[in-house]
């Protein structure tokens, strides 16, 4: 019984042995197994990753799998499914194929667990084999890896009091990164929007470029204005259009300069580090110029907390140079005139993004995006009333939002017209004092710096 297949082993060796050698074509097999690991391997991941984001549309047969943690179902290429991929000219043909070994009779714990393995197979001919090598195979792994990127489920991640800190890594804890917001829902100017999202997309694809300047990959983003006008809104924007994790720093729960830089430390690449008000965070402000009026605040924040400016401007320069790479860091403030120079100088936070009062092309964005209106007799007197008085996008749409299922266009911007005449009634100070309720007392002193914030827009 052991020697015709012995033969029949021996005989397909020869065969594909005899092909090769007359053959025009060269093939590369990406194998699903580790031969390191117990796992599968992430050359034929990436493959996977690749082929489905490129190919698979084009296979006739394709297979479903479950991912339970995105919830949905994601496609690949069948068993035995070919398919082929033009790269500068030339063919590349795939085809999936897997290997069932022979029956044994071996009693496993796991009946339902096979030992089949698969693998993709890359047809290309000779005279392509040096494209193939130099560009094709590098151009499939970033390719597939982005893909791999696009497609994972995304966390937010939050500090942890270090007394709860158990094990090596597990400062942060985390959730499903789930916020809806895109670019496209972001009311803001056209323009500026545009700019942002273009240093965005160069930042992402900026690999080499900061590599070649000898540049950490990294990208600091200041978003300053006043409250309701979409900084938070923005930075979920920028993780759904980058694909990046998000890891919202509360920098009043580090006790220490060493705990910050720990928790930096833990990040993963393709994570944007967010801290948010920062102004409110923790006394970083203005402390090197007015030494002596602090000195009496700083010893009662002594018990609190030991972070100091130098330690954050220390973590942001020197962990970045250090390890890793493409993140992005943000910062959010209310008020931008409070920061200390050195925190948000350029190199630092590369670009002050002002999120300001909605102006009337931001109107027409949330008027689409709840009522689903693009015109309306109402939008001119809107422009009018807009341009006369500030109102934050939150109001806005808060004004906008749907009460009922019927989205009754005429009602809702009839209320918005009505909120917008009573703001210009009571005039632009009464926006400012609306604001200014709702938060905490010391706050209050520098609502008027929303305006003078208004003339710096970053460039
Ligand atoms: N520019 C905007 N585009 C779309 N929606 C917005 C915008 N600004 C505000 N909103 C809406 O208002 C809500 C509050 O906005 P957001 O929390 O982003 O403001 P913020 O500037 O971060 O406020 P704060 O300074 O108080 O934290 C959002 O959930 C969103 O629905």
């Amino acid at each position: 019984q052991c020697i015709p297949s012995m033969l029949k082993e021996y005989l397909d060796t020869l065969t594909t042995r005899i092909v090769d050698a007359i053959s025009p074509y060269d093939t590369i097999t990406i194998d699903e197994k580790d031969p390191d690991f117990f796992g599968r391997s992430e050359a034929y991941l990436t493959t996977e990753a690749y082929l489905s984001a490129t190919c698979a549309s084009r296979a006739r047969s394709l297979r479903a799998t479950l991912d339970i943690d995105d919830d949905r179902m994601s496609l690949s290429m069948d068993d035995y499914e070919a398919v082929v991929d033009e790269f500068h000219g030339a063919n590349m043909c795939w085809n999936k194929s897997k290997v069932v070994p022979r029956a044994t009779t071996i009693i496993t714990e796991h009946p339902g667990r096979t030992d089949e393995r698969r693998m993709y197979r890359l047809t290309f001919h000779h005279r392509h084999r040096v494209l193939v090598e130099d560009s094709y195979l590098p151009h499939v792994l970033a390719e597939g890896r982005e893909a791999m990127a696009r497609n994972r489920q995304r966390s937010l991640y939050t500090n942890k009091p270090k007394d709860d800190w158990s094990g090596d890594y597990d400062a942060w804890s985390s959730v499903k990164f789930e916020h809806p917001s895109t670019f496209a829902t972001l009311a803001m100017d056209p323009g500026r929007k545009q700019q942002i999202l273009d240093d965005l997309e160069m930042f992402h694809d900026g690999k080499d470029f900061y590599a070649s300047v000898g540049k950490a990959w990294k990208r600091g983003y200041l978003l300053f204005g006043p409250p309701g006008t979409g900084k938070s809104t923005m930075i979920a924007a920028i993780a759904n259009f980058l694909h990046y994790d998000v890891y919202d720093l509360e920098l009043t729960a580090v006790k220490s300069n060493s705990e910050l830089r720990r928790l930096f430390i833990d990040t993963k690449d393709k994570s944007i580090i967010v801290i948010e008000d920062i102004d409110c965070s923790i006394d970083l402000t203005g402390k090197r110029k007015k030494k002596g009026k602090t000195k009496q605040k700083k010893k009662d924040d002594d018990n609190e907390s030991k972070v100091t400016l130098s330690g954050v401007l220390n973590f942001i320069d020197g962990l970045w140079s250090g390890c890793g790479g493409e993140r992005v860091i943000v910062f959010t403030t209310n008020h931008k005139e409070n920061l200390d120079p050195a925190l948000i100088r350029r190199g630092r936070m590369d670009m002050h993004i002002e999120m300001s009062y909605c102006c009337f092309e931001s109107f027409k964005v949330l008027a689409n995006n709840y009522l689903g209106v693009t015109d309306h007799s109402l939008f001119t007197e809107i422009q009018k009333l807009l341009g006369e008085v500030n109102m934050s996008p939150a109001d806005v749409a808060e004004n906008l939002m749907p009460r009922s299922k019927k989205k009754d266009a005429d009602a809702y911007l009839g209320r918005l017209v009505t909120a917008l005449k009573e703001k210009a009634v009571a005039g632009d100070k009464g926006e400012e004092e609306d604001d200014s309720s709702d938060e905490d007392e010391e706050e209050e002193g520098s609502k008027k710096n929303d305006n003078t914030d208004k003339d710096d827009d970053g460039k």
